[in-house]
């Protein structure tokens, strides 16, 4: 079993010039009130199956998200997250069973819900901005409007100066700001982050988990995050559950108060129990 304490001495603590997850970033301010939305999405999930013609890929899922909530889902590469995640926001069907986002279907409730994955996805060419208005519902933002949450989305994720520049010009971290920039925008309900730091390195990833923490602290979204990473489930979710060939396994709740240091010794202990759940099923303390 991969051991957590190792993988943690390879990552900056919160003795390092990183900060403890949830610290806000150096230089922060306060986000705009226009990013600000009042609830998060309720998500309601029964009986949830799913294939693609095969054998089932999700089967027997049951879940309730609170409005709000920060659920983080692990487990094995094809144990079904993305598929979970990818029904969660309309962009795949059930086979069977019902999805709820606010009582809607999640395709009746695109407006309110945003997916962010592990590539930026970023248009090659439109600058900055550009790419983060694709995010905005046109309707919602006449005139001024547009540009002026552009702008704060912007500043919500600290790159109020690259607006005007191309994508090809933003180093891996700089191009996911931009990413969630345009998933914050039309201010979702619900944003669902697919792996969205996968692709960084070590240090962006620290800093870019607290950026997403920050900003779901301060918007009130609810979020869905899948990713590998134990230890960076446990640094953001309230809520962790592990998924096994398509069923929900385990479920562990993360009861550590916001700032969590990268060396806290009780998120070591439940990164170790999910570790577990996840490679040899077993849940006990
Ligand atoms: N469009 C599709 N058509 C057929 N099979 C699919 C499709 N999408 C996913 N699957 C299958 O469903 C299963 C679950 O895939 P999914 O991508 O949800 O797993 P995952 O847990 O996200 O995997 P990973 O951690 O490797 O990204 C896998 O066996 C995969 O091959």
């Amino acid at each position: 079993m991969p051991n957590p304490e190792a993988r943690r001495r390879n990552a900056p603590d919160a003795g390092d010039a990183v900060p403890a997850v949830a610290a806000a970033p150096a230089g922060s301010v306060p986000l705009e009130a226009g990013l600000r939305h009042p609830d998060g999405a309720a998500v309601r999930i029964r009986g949830l199956a799913k294939s693609f013609g095969g054998p089932l890929v999700l089967s027997q899922i049951d879940l309730d998200i609170a409005p709000g909530e920060f659920l983080a889902i692990v487990g094995k590469s094809g144990c079904g997250k993305s598929t979970l995640l990818r029904i969660l926001t309309g962009l795949d069907t059930p086979q069977s069973g019902e999805v709820t986002v606010d009582g809607r279907t999640p395709a009746d409730n695109a407006a309110d819900i945003r997916l962010m994955f592990q590539e930026p996805r970023l248009l090659p060419w439109a600058s900055v901005a550009g790419n983060v208005a694709v995010g905005l519902r046109q309707d919602a933002h006449p005139g001024n409007a547009a540009d002026r949450a552009v702008a704060e989305a912007l500043k919500a994720v600290q790159l109020p100066e690259k607006a005007g520049v191309w994508p090809a010009t933003l180093s891996g971290g700089q191009k996911q700001r931009v990413a969630l920039a345009r998933a914050l925008v039309s201010r979702p309900r619900l944003l669902a982050l697919d792996e969205p730091l996968g692709a960084l390195d070590a240090l962006t990833r620290l800093v870019m988990q607290a950026l997403i923490l920050r900003v779901k602290q301060e918007t009130g979204f609810t979020a869905v995050l899948v990713t590998h990473d134990v230890a960076e489930a446990v640094a953001l979710a309230d809520r962790v559950i592990v998924l096994e060939a398509g069923r929900i396994a385990a479920e562990f709740r993360v009861d550590v108060p916001h700032p969590r240091p990268t060396a806290s010794e009780e998120a070591a202990r439940i990164e170790a129990r999910i570790l577990e759940a996840i490679f040899h099923g077993r849940t006990a303390a």
